[in-house]
């Protein structure tokens, strides 16, 4: 066996994570160099706009609703602004692969013949410190042309020819993800500024030189000021590699309720670096039920099953994304149909329809591209958007103009069809407690009863949990007052009928403890999860 690499450290930076081997290939002093300067420079100000959501959300929950901001107003009737043309490798992107880092799935979405790749270390990933390094690594080896694997019943992974490959783009952490193992002048950073400075260091560079370039997409920001805070990121980070500025390139992710508020001021906050827009359907979902969490009965929201992209409030989201997006030349990006291939017959064809119904829909829409959680759903959406393109790369052209959405319809959650149930309330209580059971051990995505599951879905589950909790909601078909003790009560039996022991579930269900039942609502179900880990 090697001996531990060691590491030449920059004057304040300490790395308390154990090192494997060619773990000083991704922690090079560049790298650590460009976590110091990027902290030093933004971390306060990443903590005050935390603060800044925190105040945002005790201001709806006194009563005053999100709205479009009036300080803003210019830039939103501003039509003379664009966002930069599209980058290199970015110009088709009807179907995106998403999924973890890990050599045998980064193997598997390369070959997938996807035509992009969100390479995931957010809600597909759990921060570990091993996956935080090796990721990256990863990236680094499959632009090398080095990357293999071998499975353990030995079946061999190649990296298919570069023409071949989807176009590589990386998702860091949210801003509210601390890196506990790398430390600047004694103060955690920031796990989206390390993931970024990682990817961007050791694989930056090498991507202009195959005519790509370092792409990101940006998940779970709630507003533009978070924006122009990734943005000030970029710059500094081109300085550094003396790279030319607008060379990275960001898709954001409109994956919070504020943010759907804050598109346009987004888009023009990273105009320079900006290649687009995601509808990020779970978080969004997520995050509506979060920030109203304290309202009441209008916010309510249904058994997570019974809300689809049709129902009224996403559906405002959605089309004013398409409109936004189009507006200002950006790619629009649909969201996740979490359905999976499936080994029983009909089970499988059914998913495979919700598929295709849902990028259809995307795909009338005017969304230019989707994203698939798995290699066998490619094809299914390529050939959605093959028959709306034509032989377009994309479908900036349609411009929307017919979309009219107020804050009213963004906010409409009452006219959602469907109930609460227990039926319902027992899947919450079952994804929340297998999920968290997968991230604790090092898997941040994972089947769950024929569904992809990740933190994003996860984080919905267990916060409508909290919100029939605390809003004191009676199941629809039962007429059972949903009560913290009604709800330990149900995830002991949840758990006896689990695959594995009661043991194996011991901590994910004091994780679930403090996300889905204490009085004290968690922000992120990962941050206390994170603090578990070593
Ligand atoms: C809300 C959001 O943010 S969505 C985006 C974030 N979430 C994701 O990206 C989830 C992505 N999807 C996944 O991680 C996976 O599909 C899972 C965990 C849901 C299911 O994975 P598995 O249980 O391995 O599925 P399954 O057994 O059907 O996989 C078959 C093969 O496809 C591969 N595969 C499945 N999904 C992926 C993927 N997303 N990327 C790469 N390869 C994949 C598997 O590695 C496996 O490969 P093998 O045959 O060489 O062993
Ligand atoms: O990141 C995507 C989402 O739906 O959440
Ligand atoms: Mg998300």
């Amino acid at each position: 066996m090697s001996d531990a690499p060691t590491l030449q450290l920059p004057d304040g930076v300490q790395v308390t994570g154990p090192l494997q081997e060619r773990y000083e290939v991704i922690l090079s002093p560049k790298a650590l160099e460009l976590i110091a300067r990027l902290h030093r420079e933004l971390n306060a100000d990443r903590l005050t706009a935390l603060q800044a959501r925190a105040a945002r959300i005790k201001q709806v929950a006194d009563g005053t609703d999100l709205d479009f901001l009036e300080e803003t107003r210019a830039v939103r009737e501003d039509d003379s602004w664009k966002v930069a043309p599209l980058a290199p490798g970015l110009e088709d992107r009807r179907v995106e692969m998403t999924g973890p880092t890990d050599a045998k799935m980064t193997i598997n979405a390369l070959n997938s013949g996807a035509r992009a790749w969100l390479a995931d270390q957010e809600d597909a990933n759990t921060p570990m410190w091993g996956n935080v390094v090796q990721g990256p690594l990863n990236l680094m080896d499959s632009i090398d042309g080095t990357l293999d694997f071998t499975s353990a019943e030995g079946k061999e992974y190649k990296v298919a020819p570069f023409e071949q490959q989807p176009t590589i783009i990386v998702r860091p952490r949210g801003w509210h993800l601390p890196e506990k193992h790398i430390l600047v002048d004694g103060e955690q950073t920031s796990g989206s500024l390390v993931d970024f400075a990682l990817y961007l260091t050791a694989c930056g560079q090498k991507q202009i030189d195959r005519g790509h370039g370092p792409y990101f997409y940006l998940p779970k920001m709630e507003s533009h000021k978070e924006a122009r805070l990734w943005n000030r990121a970029f710059v500094l980070g081109q300085d550094f590699l003396g790279i030319p500025q607008g060379t990275i390139r960001a898709t954001c992710l409109i994956e919070t309720l504020p943010a759907a508020f804050e598109m346009e001021e987004i888009l023009y906050e990273l105009r320079d670096h900006s290649s687009g827009l995601n509808a990020g359907r779970w978080d969004y979902l997520f995050s509506v039920i979060k920030t109203y969490r304290t309202r009441g009965a209008d916010y309510i929201v249904p058994d997570r099953n019974t809300v689809t992209m049709t129902v009224p409030f996403m559906r405002a989201y959605t089309e004013l994304l398409v409109r936004t997006c189009h507006k200002r030349g950006a790619s629009a990006m649909g969201g996740m149909a979490a359905q999976i291939p499936t080994k029983d017959e009909q089970t499988n064809a059914a998913a495979y329809e919700k598929v295709t119904a849902d990028k259809t829909r995307e795909a009338n829409d005017g969304f230019d591209g989707s994203w698939v959680a798995h290699p066998a759903m490619v094809k299914t959406c390529f050939e959605v958007f093959e028959e709306m393109l034509g032989g377009k790369p994309n479908q900036l052209e349609k411009t929307r103009d017919d979309v009219h959405v107020d804050a009213a319809a963004l906010l409409d959650v009452r006219s959602t069809p469907g109930d609460v149930t227990e039926a319902g309330l027992r899947a919450n209580i079952d994804i929340a407690l297998q999920y968290l059971r997968s991230w604790l051990t090092g898997r941040g995505a994972v089947a769950i009863h024929n569904l992809m599951e990740d933190a994003a879905t996860a984080e919905i589950s267990r916060s409508q949990i909290w919100q029939q909790i605390q809003n004191d909601v009676t199941t629809a078909d039962t007429g059972t007052l949903i009560t913290r003790e009604w709800v330990l009560q149900l995830a002991d039996e949840v758990i006896a009928d689990l695959p594995g022991e009661p043991a194996d579930y011991e901590d994910a269900k004091e994780t679930f403890l403090q996300v889905a039942v204490a009085d004290e609502y968690a922000d992120f179900l990962t941050l206390p999860a994170y603090e578990r880990m070593a």
